[in-house]
């Protein structure tokens, strides 16, 4: 039975060829499983039939089309009416509702000229789109469109597996509401990636004291942009870290941390060797001379934005972070920090954002999490994971410093816990946190970053 998929609880993804794998093993014992798919699709498309007004099933050449087919012949039988191309002429009318069953797992290649005429006029039409599997055109690994375009969704009831390229790239964008069947199948192959949920990694018990909950030390803000760095150490310690400490840099030993959160301290790395370090939000160029010593030094880093750029453009600071222990280092880059490291364009990290992240992570031998749609958490010898909590909202400025010091927030409280876990844990608070309508301004995520633990 198909169910709106649940954000409160991680879920496997299984790329193509682990979907194909468990296909091929379910179709040995089942060969009629594409009835039951159909099935699936025709009870969907019913509970969102308006219920009046035909529906458009545009079905492919492929077992995509298959599905289309089966659940035509089953909506017909109930009395709904259908209209299945390309058997018969595109409706004239706005239909009731479309379901895409035009191209699934099997999509190898941009569309052709007929089916991106389709595509086209399945989604001019008008009318909500339910896609079958995966939206037509779009990559199941990447969540990228093959071709020029593919059709964006308002809803995607996918198969057997949940498909990587739901979640990420352009993917959220394209599925709208997704829904899962999986035919009861069991996905007895492992998972390629994890579907991340809620996860809680801080205790706080009954005798604790401030020196419980261990200590940040943000290192940023140059002249101009304390902002950045303020943000991070507030988020620090939102998430309850113990002390917060702001090295500013450039700033007089009188400049306060952060008139409006008196709670903040002004600090430097010569006294806190313990610290877990936030490095580089709004530290401008001077702080690649700071990062040999940082490097060196603290056992827990968290490196954003500048840190990553003087990073990207030094052999030698990247090699400082290759000897640095294992499960110790978090790099939170964007897009276009990522493609500064990889030494290509964003349009190449974008294509395969799973891909990039795995590599930036075995190359610099740490944990990396690629923002944008979608997070990755990408770690050497571990598991990916997507994050599907989040949305637009979150595109401001400010909200890449908050997820830096919510994460040395949390790795403070969680001292023996490896980059990964603190990555996994944080990036899906920070999303759900940031889950709003229209924009939200940083010091605002804060808040309900605070509200929300
Ligand atoms: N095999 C089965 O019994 C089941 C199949 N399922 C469905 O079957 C789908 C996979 O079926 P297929 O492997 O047949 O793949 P698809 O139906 O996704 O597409 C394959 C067909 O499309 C053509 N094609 C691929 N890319 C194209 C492009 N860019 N432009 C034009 N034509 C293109 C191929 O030549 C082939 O004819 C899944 O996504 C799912 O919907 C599921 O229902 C589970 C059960």
């Amino acid at each position: 039975m198909p169910h709106l998929l649940a954000a409160d609880r991680c879920w496997p993804l299984h790329d193509l060829a682990a979907t194909r794998r468990l296909e091929a093993r379910a179709l040995a014992q089942r060969p009629d499983l594409m009835q039951d798919a159909g099935l699936a699709v025709a009870k969907l498309a019913l509970a969102l039939w308006p219920g009046s007004g035909p529906v458009w099933v545009a079905c492919g050449p492929g077992n995509n089309g298959g599905d289309g087919r089966v659940a035509a012949r089953l909506l017909r039988e109930h009395g709904v009416p259908v209209v299945l191309t390309p058997d018969e002429p595109v409706p004239a009318e706005r239909p009731a509702l479309v379901v895409d069953a035009l191209l699934g797992i099997g999509l190898n290649r941009a569309p052709s000229t007929a089916l991106a005429a389709t595509m086209a006029a399945v989604q001019a039409c008008g009318a909500p789109i339910l896609a079958v599997d995966l939206p037509s055109g779009l990559r199941a690994d990447t969540g990228q469109p093959a071709g020029a375009a593919a059709v964006r969704a308002d809803h995607t009831l996918t198969l057997l597996t949940l498909k990587p390229g739901l979640f990420t790239g352009e993917g959220r964008a394209h599925a709208g509401q997704i829904w899962f069947d999986d035919l009861g199948v069991a996905a007895d192959e492992p998972a390629s990636a994890d579907l991340l949920g809620p996860l809680e990694l801080r205790e706080r018990r009954a005798t604790a004291h401030k020196g419980s909950h261990g200590q940040v030390l943000v290192v940023g803000g140059a002249p101009g942009m304390q902002g950045a760095a303020r943000l991070a150490a507030r988020a620090a310690l939102a998430c309850g870290a113990g002390r917060v400490y702001l090295d500013l840099l450039g700033a007089p030993a009188s400049e306060p941390a952060d008139p409006q959160r008196p709670e903040l301290m002004r600090g430097r790395l010569g006294t806190l060797r313990e610290a877990v370090g936030v490095v580089g939000c709004g530290a401008g160029e001077a702080i690649a001379a700071a990062l040999p010593e940082l490097l060196a030094r603290l056992p827990r880093l968290v490196l954003d934005a500048d840190a990553l750029n003087a990073i990207a453009a030094d052999p030698a600071l990247q090699a400082l972070l290759r000897a640095r222990a294992a499960g110790t280092t978090l790099l939170t880059p964007h897009p276009l920090e990522a493609a500064r490291l990889l030494g290509r364009d964003t349009a190449a990290v974008q294509a395969d954002r799973l891909a990039a992240a795995a590599e930036m992570a075995a190359r610099l031998a740490c944990t990396v999490v690629l923002k944008g749609s979608g997070s990755v958490v990408a770690t050497p010898g571990q598991r990916p994971a997507v994050n599907p909590s989040g949305g637009p909202a979150l595109a401001t400025a400010g909200s890449g410093d908050v997820l830096a010091g919510w994460l040395g927030g949390l790795w403070a409280q969680a001292a023996t816990t490896g980059a990964h876990r603190v990555a996994c844990a944080g990036v899906f608070a920070h999303g759900r946190a940031g889950k709003a309508s229209g924009v939200l301004r940083a010091a605002d995520l804060v808040e309900r970053l605070a509200t929300q633990a």
